[in-house]
């Protein structure tokens, strides 16, 4: 059985971009630009490494081929020709991969490095300078993925990657979590999260598990965990009122995260979606605690276990949500109340926060821990490895 470690290992331990292309595109390899005539000085094994590690740095995915090319080169500079076993029909990202270093036929160790070197600065050249650090406006203190601004008492985290349904990426994750920190003691009353576009959040980035090291998928699953655990950590810790402004549909862990929120407020384009059974998942921030304790346990395991998508007013009507708002006013209606909240006395809203929040909190640590250890086994199982590839091919990420 091919599990998504097997096909995806070794891609990204070498790029930062993590998933293959399309194999389709396999055959246009050879019109690549590959800059052949450089002859005045040799590139060493250092020359090597320094572009391999300017390919890390590369924000901007160079694409399919590309990749695939300076796969091959790179195996042939370190292991000269390829001569593994062809991979079968079905194993489209191995055989993909095969192909192009084939291709090199026995091209010998020195050129494919030269290669490698040559092209990997040809496309640095082209592609464009990277733009100074934009300086932040009054109040922002992070752009990008995220944005975080603090305005009239209020701290609101924004996911900021519309063209991705705001997926969480593992830079975001830490990007939260400081934001969160900060957040604590700086002199907001409230701090809200909310996303940029269309969507609230679409939950993780599914391709954050095609990056895996070169320790191999436990490694990746164990500083998964670990990085669950954290973040998850840092909302059960929030000494202030948490808000959601959701303002889309949310999915996977912008859902479960909500039952450690004292407002849920939802445009009624909202919709709450945890796919984690035809994920091969199973629930975490701390919802396997929080939502049976909210809708009852039946109600949980039809949206955790069974992946029923909620309405906002279903949502609503569960508790899960505090109260739904027509798209059109949602925004306005909103910040008018968030607003007017920031005025109450503001050591009055902490202690009642904290007194509400601390009966529960050694519960919810150890939820969240026992969560993240039922995660880090899920994700080496064949049927979430099987259904994160399934997602990444029908998108074209594999
Ligand atoms: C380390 C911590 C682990 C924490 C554990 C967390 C668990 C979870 O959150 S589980 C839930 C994970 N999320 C999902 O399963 C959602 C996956 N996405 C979708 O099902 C769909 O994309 C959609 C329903 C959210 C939207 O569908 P649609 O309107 O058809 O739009 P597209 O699918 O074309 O999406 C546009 C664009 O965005 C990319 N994208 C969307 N969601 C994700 C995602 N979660 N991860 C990675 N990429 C995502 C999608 O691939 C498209 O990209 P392009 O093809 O490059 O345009």
């Amino acid at each position: 059985m091919t599990t998504m470690a097997q096909v995806i290992c070794g891609l990204a331990r070498r790029w930062c971009f993590g998933a293959l292309g399309s194999p389709l595109q396999v055959p246009c390899l050879q019109a690549l630009p590959l800059h052949l005539g450089r002859t005045a000085t040799r590139a060493s094994q250092r020359d090597l490494e320094n572009a391999v590690h300017q390919v890390k740095l590369w924000k901007k995915d160079p694409g399919n081929e590309v990749k695939l090319k300076l796969y091959a080169l790179y195996k042939q500079a370190t292991e000269g020709p390829c001569n593994l076993p062809k991979p079968g029909m079905m194993d489209l990202v191995n055989k993909a991969k095969w192909d192009a270093w084939s291709a090199l036929g026995s091209l010998p160790k020195e050129t494919a490095r030269e290669n490698y070197v040559d092209l990997v600065s040809s496309l640095s050249a082209a592609s464009e300078p990277p733009s100074p650090a934009k300086p932040a406006a009054d109040g922002e203190q992070a752009g990008g993925d995220l944005v975080v601004t603090s305005e009239n008492h209020i701290t609101t985290i924004t996911f900021n990657r519309p063209a991705k349904k705001n997926a969480i990426t593992t830079q975001m994750y830490q990007d939260i979590m400081l934001a969160l920190q900060a957040a604590s003691k700086d002199d907001s009353v409230l701090t809200v999260l909310t996303g940029n576009g269309e969507y609230y959040c679409s939950g993780n980035d599914l391709t954050n598990f095609t990056d895996i090291p070169p320790e191999g998928p436990e490694e990746k699953a164990r500083t998964n965990a670990i990085l669950l655990r954290e973040f998850v950590d840092c909302f059960i810790d929030f000494p202030k009122p948490l808000v959601a402004v959701v303002n889309g549909p949310a999915v996977g862990i912008s859902v479960t995260l909500l039952g450690l929120f004292d407002l849920v407020y939802a445009s009624d384009r909202a919709t709450f979606h945890t796919p984690f059974g035809p994920l091969g998942l199973s629930p975490e921030g701390c919802s396997s605690y929080t939502f049976p304790k909210m809708m009852g346990p039946s109600k949980a395991a039809e949206m955790l276990i069974f992946g029923r998508k909620l309405t906002a007013q279903e949502a609503c009507a569960q508790g899960l949500v505090t109260e739904v708002f027509p798209d059109s006013t949602f925004q306005k209606e909103v910040w008018t109340r968030l607003r007017a909240y920031t005025k109450l006395p503001p050591n009055a809203v902490r202690t009642s926060r904290e007194v509400m929040r601390s009966k529960g909190r050694e519960r919810l640590h150890a939820v969240n821990a026992e969560e993240c250890g039922a995660l880090q086994q899920r994700w080496l199982s064949e049927e979430c490895t099987s259904a994160v590839v399934r997602f990444l091919s029908r998108r074209g990420k594999l």
